[in-house]
């Protein structure tokens, strides 16, 4: 869907994108990430034409970007910003709306939309609809700021730092939200971030870049179990990598029948059946066990995990 084809990009005379070469498919998640410097934002604005490349060539469906008029350009690409950038004056809705509106949809489509889009990030469209920016926490503008990138439907979603300057609670929750819009919606986004562990969790493929060059591309997975050399090593944090990849894997295979309820072996603690090997040996640690009863959502009890299991190698595929 995006091909970024042997892309640069230089600064007065000073590379910071120097021969790119993505292929970005339709409804991947991909993240571009690396240290500060390395050209991440400029990639991804590079995408939508904030900013122009000089050299090489970006593709759209097929199309170099530049045969785009470039308003079109944009209204197919929803773009968000750490800083938010909502106008002050103008309320959440109208927010919401602006490429709606300029596209010009009627207004009960776009009150729909609106509504729809606050359900969506758990802001109650009644309550919320008529504020303006400064009357909502920062995690509620950067949620109206993701939800006007969503708002017309655009095939790509570009998104820079989106949940920077967050409490890392507020952050989780829009990192899981993100997660299920993209899984729900099946649109192609790019993001920009430095955090390795929002990486993690959220892409289908990371993008590690290094002086405005490629040092390795591929899943949360290949990544973690083999990085290419020392720095991306040191990127993805030599101490706690095993952890990393712990928290890549699901307990679901490796559930077994649980232990008749009467028996001593019982497990008392319990977990969701949807957590990762890691998030159970966490909960082991804290309760000082070596099994959990495992729970599907409705609370009812499917089987058990035992401490044996999560580190055995077969749970390492
Ligand atoms: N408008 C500009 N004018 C001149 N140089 C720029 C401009 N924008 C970016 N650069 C330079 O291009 C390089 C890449 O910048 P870019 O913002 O893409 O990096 P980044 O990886 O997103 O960094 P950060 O993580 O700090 O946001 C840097 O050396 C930066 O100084």
């Amino acid at each position: 869907m995006i091909t970024f084809d042997n892309t640069s990009k230089s600064y007065g005379g000073t590379s910071a994108i120097a021969g790119l070469n993505l292929n970005i498919a339709r409804g991947e998640l991909v993240v571009l990430i690396g240290p500060s410097g390395s050209g991440k934002s400029t990639a991804l604005k590079m995408i939508n034409r904030m900013v122009d490349h000089d050299g090489g060539r970006i593709l759209l469906d097929g199309k170099e970007i530049y045969s785009f008029n470039v308003r079109d350009l944009r209204r197919r690409m929803g773009y968000a910003i750490q800083s938010v950038g909502l106008f002050p004056h103008w309320t959440v809705e109208r927010n919401i709306a602006t490429v709606p509106q300029l596209l010009g949809w009627s207004a009960e489509r776009i009150e729909a939309r609106v509504t729809e889009l606050l359900t969506l990030f758990a802001m109650d469209p009644v309550q919320y609809r008529t504020r303006l920016p400064h009357q909502l926490s920062g995690g509620q503008q950067q949620r109206v700021g993701v939800a006007r990138a969503l708002a017309a439907d655009p095939d790509v979603l570009l998104m820079d730092e989106p949940f920077g300057a967050l409490d890392p609670v507020t952050r989780a929750a829009l990192q899981l939200e993100l997660k299920r819009v993209h899984q729900a919606s099946g649109k192609t986004i790019v993001l920009v971030t430095h955090d390795i562990d929002e990486a993690l969790l959220l892409a289908t493929r990371i993008v590690l870049l290094r002086e405005g060059r490629i040092v390795q591309i591929g899943t949360p997975l290949e990544l973690l179990s083999a990085p290419v050399d020392e720095f991306v090593e040191d990127f993805l944090g030599r101490a706690d990598r095993g952890l990393k990849l712990l928290s890549l894997r699901p307990i679901a295979p490796l559930v077994t029948p649980l232990v008749v309820a009467t028996s001593p072996g019982t497990p008392h603690a319990s977990i969701a059946h949807t957590a990762t090997v890691r998030e159970a040996i966490s909960c082991m640690a804290v309760h000082a066990v070596s099994a959990l009863r495992v729970e599907d959502a409705a609370g009812a009890t499917v089987g058990q995990v035992n401490a044996a299991d999560l580190l055995a190698p077969a749970a390492h595929g």
